[in-house]
């Protein structure tokens, strides 16, 4: 895992988009994302186990799993949009990037490859893409059922429920 701010520059968001300016896992921490390292999978089990969660299934996201609709999907996932519950994703091969909204409204970049875990709280505004390898295999963990709908970023995500209690929680937490 590499966490850094992103660099705003115009170019594919398959690229690394790299200022240099490395993000601590403490900041990722107060603005409520975990990161752990898994080479066994019965580690993310425990996890899974103690935070209770019930569900899970894989996705691969490349060209040669998707065919015709890849561009699609990862130009999907690169939209700004929160989730409504806790989600854990797993990488089980090849990497991608995961950006989120930092206190300031900045986007933070998270770099994730094998072995790689990360719990991200509901409510924060996100982003995915893979990177130029075009392949990402992932393990996705649910509380209860999966809650597809992704909510994009407008007015009406702002009062949602879930933001509010996310951006209530981080108040207390300062940087
Ligand atoms: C690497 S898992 C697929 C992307 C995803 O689950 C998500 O929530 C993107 O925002
Ligand atoms: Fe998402």
């Amino acid at each position: 895992m590499k966490a850094y701010w992103f660099d705003n520059l115009p170019g594919d968001q398959r690229e690394p988009h790299d200022s240099g300016r490395e993000v601590s896992p403490e900041h990722l921490s107060k603005l409520g994302i975990l990161h752990f390292n898994y080479p066994n999978v019965a580690d993310v089990d425990a996890l899974a186990m103690e935070r209770d969660y019930k569900n899970r299934d894989e996705v691969t996201i490349s060209p040669e799993a998707m065919g015709d609709i890849y561009e699609e999907k990862v130009k999907n996932f690169f939209h700004e949009h929160l989730h409504e519950d806790e989600e854990i994703r797993y990488i089980l091969d090849g990497a991608g990037f995961f950006d989120v909204r930092n206190e300031g409204d900045e986007w933070i970049r998270i770099r994730l490859e094998k072995n790689d875990l990360m719990i991200m709280p509901a409510g924060i505004y996100h982003r995915f893409t893979t990177d130029s390898m075009n392949y990402t295999k992932a393990m996705r963990l649910f509380k209860e059922d999966p809650k597809w709908t992704p909510l994009n970023r407008g007015e009406e995500t702002e009062k949602n429920q879930f933001r509010q209690e996310y951006l209530k929680a981080r108040t207390s937490v300062s940087v």
